[in-house]
């Protein structure tokens, strides 16, 4: 046996310590593991996802952005519980995404998860007024609420989003900015630990989107909702702490942003750094500006350093 190598109590304790270690995204709300999602039309296959990772904490309020068809609605869909993942794991609040039946899915949708999208017209109810709309998840819930419950919450949800005066109108008699933050008071009426929105600033003017933002961050801050919006709006991606973009069906860069308060003039200023995903593989994708500007292609060279990676152009050939 090979003196140097390690021994049985060395392999034994290694074991030990993997076993130990905590599961990836054991503390998370949101855990998407590997992620895949394959649509096959006419004998074509499509890797809308093209295994995904991405952790959401409870509390957070985060933007995904990323170009038209990286795969954002498909990773809404999914965390909605309207799509199937065609492999890998997802994880939201404690229910497993692929292994559901159909009823815990119904409970899912109903209780779990709510969502606003983009089309106004999709959230809400036409012929029911912005209170009954508000009040008609909590009808539809297994929990037996009294009628008049029901509405003191609408009416509540409709104060906290500043929409309390629409309260009698129906969708028609609104503007797009009331209709989604009326969406918004829907979303929440039974309480869900997460907020999925799509796009939900598309249809507005940047004024009225600043708005809709704003009745977001409230119900972050006053309810304590995980929201996770996907976004064009340069203004809605900029306002929050952390944007995670993915790139052809996976995460690939974050930006967080922090409050820092500078030394000299003790004013407050919000300082952004973008950084790259690391996937549990170890694998990185280097941005495409940086690459080309090196002239990087197929291989590259590292060297592991006291406290960074240095990545070089492939030298083999001089
Ligand atoms: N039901 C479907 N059947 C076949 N292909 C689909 C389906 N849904 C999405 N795709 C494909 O999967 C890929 C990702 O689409 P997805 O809608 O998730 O992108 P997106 O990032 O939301 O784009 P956009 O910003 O334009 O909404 C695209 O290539 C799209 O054509």
């Amino acid at each position: 046996m090979n003196s140097t190598g390690p021994t049985f109590a060395d392999l034994a304790h290694r074991a030990a310590a993997r076993r130990d270690r905590p599961a990836y995204g054991h503390d998370a709300l949101i855990t998407c593991d590997r992620l895949v999602r394959i649509f096959s039309t006419d004998g074509v296959e499509v890797q809308a996802l093209q295994g995904l990772d991405l952790l959401v904490r409870e509390g957070e309020l985060m933007a995904l952005v990323g170009s038209s068809g990286s795969g954002k609605s498909t990773l809404m869909n999914i965390l909605a519980g309207l799509d199937t993942p065609s492999a890998g794991a997802a994880r939201v609040a404690g229910h497993d995404l692929l292994t559901m039946t159909a009823k815990d899915r119904l409970r899912y949708r109903r209780e779990i998860v709510g969502f606003v999208w983009q089309q106004t017209s999709r959230n809400l109810l036409p012929y029911l007024t912005a209170a009954q709309n508000v009040a008609l998840p909590m009808q539809l819930s297994g929990a037996r609420t009294r009628r008049q419950d029901r509405s003191e919450r609408a009416l509540e949800l409709l104060e906290l989003l500043e929409v309390a005066d629409c309260r009698d109108r129906r969708p028609q008699e609104m503007s797009g900015g009331q209709q989604q933050r009326v969406a918004i008071a829907v979303a929440l009426a039974n309480a869900p630990k997460v907020l999925l929105a799509d796009e939900p600033t598309g249809e507005l003017d940047s004024h009225t989107g600043e708005q809709i933002f704003a009745a977001f961050r409230t119900a972050n801050e006053h309810l304590g909702t995980t929201i996770v919006i996907v976004t064009h709006d340069q203004t809605v991606a900029g306002e929050v702490r952390r944007t995670v973009a993915i790139r052809d069906g996976r995460t690939s860069t974050e930006v967080l942003r922090r409050t820092e308060i500078d030394a000299a003039t003790g004013q407050e200023a919000v300082v952004a750094r973008e950084y790259a995903t690391l996937d549990r593989a170890g694998r990185l994708q280097l941005p495409a500006e940086y690459t080309e500007a090196l002239g990087m292609r197929d291989r590259v060279a590292l060297e592991l350093e006291r406290d960074h990676i240095g990545v070089w152009p492939d030298d083999s050939e001089s």
